[in-house]
């Protein structure tokens, strides 16, 4: 019945077709549409693919959701919506999309740029915080890239992945970049203990791991690009206390699951979520440590100098970060993979010198910040659900924090009753007020009422469909901003 009712109106022409997303494969022609507030791939013709999709047929033409089962047939016949790795060779960009909505704006911004989002990028902790799954976040980036036209190639990020069940899985449903998270096997007390306690702890360690390290690196000075990176006695046992199991677990990684792939994946090794800043040195030993073992990385994310936090600028001297880039820069260069800038989104006074030091070969990975672009449509267009996602992000700021680490000050968030309507965009102006709605998405999207029906999340996602126009101009805007700096024509 629906169909019927849907596929009489498209043909009188009142529903919306998205004009880009005409396709045709083997005697079948498919579009997208929106419908009810639905978007829906319409099939016509004959043959395997409108055979293959499932759907409801109405006067010889098949109305079919947009569903996992959907996507996996696209897959087969349009080689442009499965993704793809891309090797070291480019700059890349992560556009992680909680929403599954993000895709399209996303794509706006890159076409025709010189470089390839990975526009299916999650995190096992933003899953848990969104209650989606990898499926629904390769269809989101899947079904946005017919809906595009977009035939450039997109990848699918498996982040911060910590685990081996994890990476399975990823690698099973055909993500194509695998960030393996080290954060766990990381040694932060030695990292922060004092020098006698470090030098202890190293005696204790194996005399075959000792000589290893102490043979490649004790005394010497490494010349990379301008800069000599030297290794004295002090700085070894820390580095090997440190590093020492992180790297054990990447060759480890690598060699049973990335190697052994049977297909390209790009491995990007990510230590950033330490307590403390990795100095150019350790990265050094790191990158040294895992060529010699033929381990192939694609990019490689340090905790660069200052701080990083979700959704607003650099906090830090600049002067200092740019010192420490340039050396990160080289050390990438060095061992020919691109340096990762994790929580890059809205990073805008480094991206220049991220862009230049990098000569352009850089991986920025990006997440929230499209949520925050999809919170500030919301405050400009339904303000009323705005407010009341905004005093329930400040009741659940604290459990947030859980999952964050930011250093937020609620006080200095103007109270919501001093705020007029046509103002409440501006708080996605205001650092503290963006990380107030940055970190507590999870929180917010499954909010539910007494009666187990959403408390925001029905109405957020009625209200940024009907303003879908307004969303990709504003990621149009707001990413391209992030491109233009970083050098990206
Ligand atoms: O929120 C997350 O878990 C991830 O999106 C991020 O940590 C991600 O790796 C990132 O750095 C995006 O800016």
């Amino acid at each position: 019945m629906k169909a019927q009712s849907i596929i009489e109106r498209l043909a009188a022409g009142q529903v919306h077709v998205y004009p880009r997303s005409r396709h045709e494969s083997e005697g079948t022609r498919v579009q997208m549409i929106k419908a009810e507030g639905r978007k829906y791939l319409v099939a016509e013709g004959s043959g395997k693919l409108y055979d293959e999709l499932r759907g409801e047929e109405a006067d010889g033409v098949k109305l079919c959701e947009l569903s996992h089962e959907n996507r996996l047939v696209l897959n087969r016949h349009f080689p442009f919506t499965v993704p793809q790795a891309f090797g070291k060779q480019s700059a890349t960009i992560g556009l992680g999309d909680r929403l599954g909505i993000a895709g399209p704006g996303h794509v706006q911004t890159v076409r025709g740029r010189a470089i390839h989002p990975i526009l299916a990028q999650q995190s096992i902790r933003e899953l848990a915080l969104t209650g989606r799954d990898y499926k629904q976040v390769i269809d989101a980036a899947a079904y946005a890239v017919f809906q595009e036209g977009y035939t450039e190639g997109y990848g699918a990020d498996g982040d911060h992945l910590k685990k081996e069940e994890d990476i399975r899985m990823a690698l099973d449903l055909g993500f194509t970049m695998l960030t393996l998270d080290c954060s766990e096997q990381i040694d932060n007390e030695a990292a922060q203990a004092g020098e006698s306690e470090v030098k202890r702890k190293y005696e204790e360690l194996p005399e075959s791991v000792r000589s290893h390290y102490e043979a490649k690196y004790l005394d010497k000075t490494f010349q990379v690009g301008p800069h000599a990176i030297h290794f004295d006695a002090a700085t070894l046992m820390r580095d090997v206390l440190v590093y020492r199991e992180a790297i054990q677990f990447m060759i480890y990684i690598y060699e049973k699951y990335i190697q052994t792939a049977g297909r390209a994946v790009d491995f990007e090794i990510s230590i950033d979520e330490t307590l403390t800043p990795t100095a150019p040195g350790s990265h050094f030993l790191v990158a040294s440590e895992l060529i010699g073992k033929n381990v192939d990385i694609f990019s490689m994310a340090p905790r660069f100098i200052g701080e990083f936090q979700k959704g607003i600028d650099y906090i830090g001297d600049i002067a200092q970060f740019e010192r420490e880039l340039a050396v990160h820069a080289a050390i990438a260069d060095r061992f020919g993979y691109k340096l990762s800038i994790h929580s890059g989104a809205d990073k805008f006074s480094v991206f220049a010198l991220v862009g230049r030091y990098t000569n352009g070969r850089f991986h920025v990975k990006t997440a929230g910040t499209n949520w925050l672009e999809a919170v500030r449509i919301v405050a400009k267009t339904n303000p009323g659900l705005y407010r009341r996602m905004h005093q329930y992000a400040l009741e659940h700021f604290e459990e947030a924090t859980a999952y964050y680490h930011v250093t937020t000050n609620l006080n200095n968030i103007r109270p919501l009753a001093d705020v007029s309507d046509e103002e409440l965009p501006s708080y996605m102006n205001e650092n503290d007020a963006r990380q107030l709605l940055h970190i507590t998405y999870g929180l917010l999207l499954q909010a539910k009422k007494d009666d187990g029906s959403s408390l925001f999340r029905d109405e957020f996602f009625r209200t940024l469909s009907e303003r879908e126009e307004d969303y990709e101009a504003a990621l149009r805007s707001h990413i391209g901003k992030h491109l233009d700096l970083l050098g990206v024509k």
